[in-house]
């Protein structure tokens, strides 16, 4: 059974760019309207902008919002139901990369998606007259398996791997009429991989620089929209809860088994 989009309200964090702007183009494109919360007012109102165009000045809202903040994360979900009157669908999928500054990254790449997942749940919840949905949090390939050069980051997506399958068990047992599925890539060609410093809690040897480089080699690169498909599946196809979707350029697109 697949989900139509056409009247649904959705809500994707970390839109301005790369994957998130992927998955919400993806939305738009299917006939969901979006609101996009994004830290770059600069980026997001653009993109807004261009959007306005696509698809009509009312298929989408933009937020500038920090997810780190409960009061702005709180502040956005209630904007958007304000606005649209609903809330179908829901990508947690801001994320960072510091292994500096380790504590920012747990609060954007953990923290904000477990914040947003039960923020969705309120809205979606149907015995709080929600409507049900979906809500798809964004981990990565190491969320399942461990990220030498990142060991923070690779801390962060186990967590959003373990808490999201934990609350996708509740909300069935618990009949909410919301699904939770969770994402992960491989390597995308997105800012993100720009944006990595050496590790100062490491010595950031050239082993581990060459480490990183011969995973990307193994893995391959993608581009955002190869991941967006997946995204989708996981959004339409309502048979999926607790599914974990891995996509990377190697071994495509697959559905990750635990023993
Ligand atoms: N690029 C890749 O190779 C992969 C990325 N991912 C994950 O995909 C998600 C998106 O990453 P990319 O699109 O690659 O990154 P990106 O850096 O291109 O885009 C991230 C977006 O999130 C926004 N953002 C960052 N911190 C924020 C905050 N505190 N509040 C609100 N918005 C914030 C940025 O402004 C930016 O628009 C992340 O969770 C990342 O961990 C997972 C696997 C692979
Ligand atoms: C901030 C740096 C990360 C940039 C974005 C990102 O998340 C990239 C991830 C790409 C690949 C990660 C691969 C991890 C591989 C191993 O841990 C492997 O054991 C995972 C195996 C998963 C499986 O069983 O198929």
């Amino acid at each position: 059974m697949a989900l139509t989009l056409s009247g649904k309200a959705a809500l994707v964090t970390g839109a301005a760019q790369g994957l998130g702007r992927g998955f919400a183009e993806i939305l738009l494109q299917h006939g969901a309207k979006v609101a996009l919360l994004d830290v770059n007012e600069t980026a997001g109102s653009e993109l807004k902008a261009r959007f306005d165009e696509q698809y009509g000045a009312d298929s989408t809202l933009f937020l500038p919002c920090d997810v780190s903040s409960e009061e702005q994360l709180t502040d956005a979900f209630a904007k958007t139901f304000e606005r649209f009157g609903r809330l179908d669908i829901v990508c947690n999928n801001a994320g960072i990369g510091n292994e500096n500054d380790w504590e920012k990254t747990v609060a954007i790449n953990l923290n904000a998606v477990i914040r947003g997942t039960y923020l969705a749940l309120q809205y979606m919840r149907k015995e709080n007259r929600g409507h049900g949905g979906v809500i798809v949090n964004v981990a990565s390939m190491a969320g399942l398996g461990p990220m030498l050069t990142n060991p923070v980051y690779t801390g962060t997506k186990h967590g959003v791997v373990g808490f999201s399958r934990a609350l996708a068990d509740a909300s069935q047992v618990c009949n909410y009429g919301v699904r939770i599925n969770i994402l992960c890539p491989g390597f995308v060609n997105t800012d993100l991989l720009q944006s990595l410093t050496p590790n100062v809690h490491l010595e950031d040897s050239d082993k581990l620089k060459e480490e990183y480089k011969n995973l990307i080699g193994v893995l391959g690169m993608m581009e955002v929209q190869e991941v967006a498909a997946g995204f989708l599946e996981l959004v339409r196809d309502e048979s999926r809860n607790g599914a974990v979707l891995k996509v990377n350029k190697r071994s495509g697109t697959s559905f990750h088994t635990f023993s």
